[in-house]
């Protein structure tokens, strides 16, 4: 019988402490740190013992392999804040609301969707003044709040409504990664920051619950995520789900929705437009297949360089961790990982690891791309994640980016707003800019 393997500890590690003041006070360098050579390390960080694989072939088993591998506490401490939605379970109960779900985020349904976006995108943009600073970021979240609003609930709210739930939403997702490592009792003290996501979160729900309301009453021909709600079971009693239930589902496909693709998007430009030659080559791209129209679902496909940016952002800027539970006992790379333990991989850290990718960290759009035939091997790049859970909203997100990058690109021409001190990256399981103020000039 072979000797198990030894699972060496992630660097950064401090005795008594773990690996917890480094994931608290520099998640970044810490988690690209976790990839060393070995094909698993361990992290631990107070009651947590997190296997952390290396390996790209072990990262695309620990997402394919459910009969081995089921949601884990990250995803439960998510899921928590929203009610356990039965989108977020594992199993059956998982595939059954997958399926439910799945005909409004199919390409024919994303297909409809296109006007949708333009129109939002050109709403916002539109509205931008030459020579006048905008909070990009800012914009660029509530643009896609409303066009996600509307795609999937057909519901449009005031611009006030959105911001507020867009802001509910980055509040919840700033807590996750402490909620995921400190105990649960110490979000519940009310100290003032408590209070206000308390009430950041009720006058979330209220809203929801009015939606949900109204569209019982009024049920209309609608196709989206909503009416699949009102019409599905539960697949364990049968009965159609409850307004909680709804509520529930309904904010964690929002949750899902808004944050990744906003933050990719803020990424996406501000990496164009710290690079005059690539903005230059969007805006070329934009005027050759756009014709100074806009964007429509045909057209996407002709946009390739507007599609090789957006890869090369959701490479460089994906996710800082990502964990699954351990259903039984399994042997990973000859290390033996009990029942119940949390295992995961970083897909920032793999996503810029130097073995895999040249010149890891910088942004090159030219890159070989997923599609490129390269002899990366699998689980080296996976944006949308792969297996079972592997984004439902893929199609919906790229589309949503092409669409806002093309016509961003059609009408403006953008720099970073003068006086603006530095722009940094900050800690978040999905790192995001900490401002972007951009200066538009006209290009029309
Ligand atoms: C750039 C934007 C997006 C990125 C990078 C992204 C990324 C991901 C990743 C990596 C996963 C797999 C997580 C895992 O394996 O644990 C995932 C799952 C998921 N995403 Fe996205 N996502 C994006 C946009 C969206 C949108 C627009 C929606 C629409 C509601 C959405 C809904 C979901 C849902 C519901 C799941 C869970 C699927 C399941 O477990 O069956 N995402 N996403």
């Amino acid at each position: 019988m072979p000797i198990p393997a030894y699972c060496p500890p992630a660097p950064g590690r401090v005795p008594l402490l773990g690996h917890g003041p480094a994931l608290l006070h520099r998640p970044l360098s810490f988690f690209e740190a976790t990839r060393t050579a070995d094909p698993l390390v361990r992290v631990g960080f107070g009651p947590v013992n997190l296997f952390l694989a290396n390996e790209p072939a072990l990262v695309h088993r620990i997402q394919v392999d459910t009969d081995t591998f089921e949601r884990g506490r990250f995803f439960e401490a998510l899921a928590g804040n929203f009610g356990n939605p039965l989108i977020a379970a594992s199993g059956p109960l998982h595939q059954h609301q997958r399926r439910t779900l799945k005909p409004p985020f199919s390409r024919r349904s994303v297909r409809t969707y296109t006007e949708v976006i333009a129109d939002e995108t050109e709403a916002r943009v539109g509205g931008w003044q030459a020579g006048r600073a905008v909070a990009a970021d800012e914009e660029i979240s509530d643009l896609v709040a409303a066009a996600v609003l509307r795609c999937l609930f057909s519901t449009e709210l005031s611009h006030a409504t959105v911001r507020d739930v867009r802001e509910t939403m980055n509040a919840i997702s700033r807590r996750l990664l402490p909620q995921t490592i400190l105990p649960a009792a110490l979000g519940t003290i009310p100290t003032p920051g408590n209070r206000r996501f308390i009430a950041a979160v009720n006058r979330f729900h209220a809203t929801v619950d009015q939606l949900i309301r109204e569209r019982r009453a009024a049920p209309g021909q609608h196709h989206d995520v909503l009416s699949a709600l009102l019409d599905s079971t539960h697949p364990e009693t049968g009965a159609h789900l409850t307004d909680v239930q709804i509520r529930s589902e309904f904010l964690i496909l929002l949750f899902a929705a808004l944050e990744t693709t906003s933050t990719s998007l803020s990424w996406a430009v501000f990496e164009s437009v710290v690079r005059p030659r690539v903005q230059r080559r969007l805006q070329d791209e934009a005027d050759r297949v756009l014709g100074g129209g806009p964007v429509t679902y045909d057209r996407l496909t002709d946009l390739v360089f507007t599609r090789k940016v957006i890869d090369e952002t959701l490479r460089l800027h994906a996710p800082m961790l990502s964990t699954r539970r351990a259903k039984r006992a399994v042997t990973l790379a000859g290390v033996v990982i009990p029942k119940g333990a949390e295992v995961g991989y970083s897909p920032r850290a793999v996503h810029r690891a130097a073995d895999l990718y040249e010149a890891p960290s910088v942004f090159d759009p030219d890159r070989a791309g997923p599609d490129d035939g390269t002899d990366r091997p699998r689980g080296a790049y996976f944006p949308f994640g792969t297996g079972p859970h592997r984004c439902i909203g893929e199609h919906l997100a790229l589309t949503t980016m092409t669409v806002v990058l093309a016509s961003l690109a059609a009408r403006w021409d953008l720099r970073i707003a003068p006086g603006t001190g530095r722009i940094s990256e900050v800690n978040s399981s999905l790192p995001h800019l900490s401002s972007l103020p951009l200066l538009p000039t006209s290009r029309v």
